[in-house]
């Protein structure tokens, strides 16, 4: 069983409420993505936060320098997990980690371009992170590279920490994620990119909640994608 995040990547603010409206209730998390964030402000966490009560909000902010000054007006807004790179100082980190504890919320560290993965989970699980980010970008996807071996190796620590993986995640892939031990699957041009985001959300969901891989219809849809 996991979680699942669908990335809202847009920079247009109403499509972003748009589809926010389209997929909340299929999916158990909204993240507001680095593009749209830094594009769109705090206004739009707001706006999200009072429209989607049921959902958490994650704000991706790939914070990289001042970890609590940054991250704390998000979480007063209403953010339950704000990122931070795991390539910043282990300061920026801790101070992410120490602000979300504040407000009774979750920190998470991004692995994005980090060198030594398994080193640096085990430093900042033992700091107090909530949640490791595996996650390929969009322009390492562009290269060809996958989230999967990142995911195996950091499974493989078993430390506690709940797992978030993102990298380009589809339906035809989302079983492969959560039997690896992803706790929160996110996936956004799998749903944003979809004929029907509503249905792709709820078609990924249900794989992420403990269904099998969309069945042969999924099967048969993932050889395609
Ligand atoms: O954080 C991101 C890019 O930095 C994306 O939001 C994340 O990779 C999910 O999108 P996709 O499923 O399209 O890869």
């Amino acid at each position: 069983m996991a979680l699942t995040q669908m990335a809202l990547d847009s920079l247009d603010f109403d499509a972003t409420v748009a589809l926010a409206t389209k997929v909340a209730p299929h999916v158990d998390i909204l993240e507001i993505g680095t593009p749209c964030i830094k594009h769109n402000g705090i206004k739009l966490l707001e706006t999200l936060r009072a429209k989607f009560p049921n959902n958490k909000i994650l704000v991706d902010l790939k914070t990289a320098d001042a970890g609590f000054y940054e991250a704390e007006p998000f979480y007063k807004a209403g953010a339950d997990i704000c990122t931070v790179l795991g390539t910043s100082d282990i300061g920026t980190v801790k101070g992410v980690i120490d602000v979300a504890n504040k407000y009774g919320k979750k920190a998470q560290v991004d692995l994005i371009n980090v060198a030594d993965k398994k080193a640096l989970t085990e430093q900042v699980a033992k700091l107090g992170a909530h949640i490791i980010g595996v996650h390929t970008g969009l322009d390492q996807q562009a290269a060809g590279q996958t989230p999967f071996a990142d995911l195996a190796l950091v499974a493989g620590l078993k430390l506690g920490v709940e797992i978030s993986v993102a990298g380009g995640v589809k339906a035809s892939t989302a079983a492969q994620v959560r039997d690896a031990g992803a706790t929160i699957i996110v996936a956004g041009a799998a749903i944003y990119g979809a004929a029907d985001p509503a249905a792709s959300a709820a078609e990924i969901t249900a794989i992420a909640h403990g269904g099998k891989s969309g069945g042969l219809f999924g099967w048969l849809k993932g050889l395609f994608s």
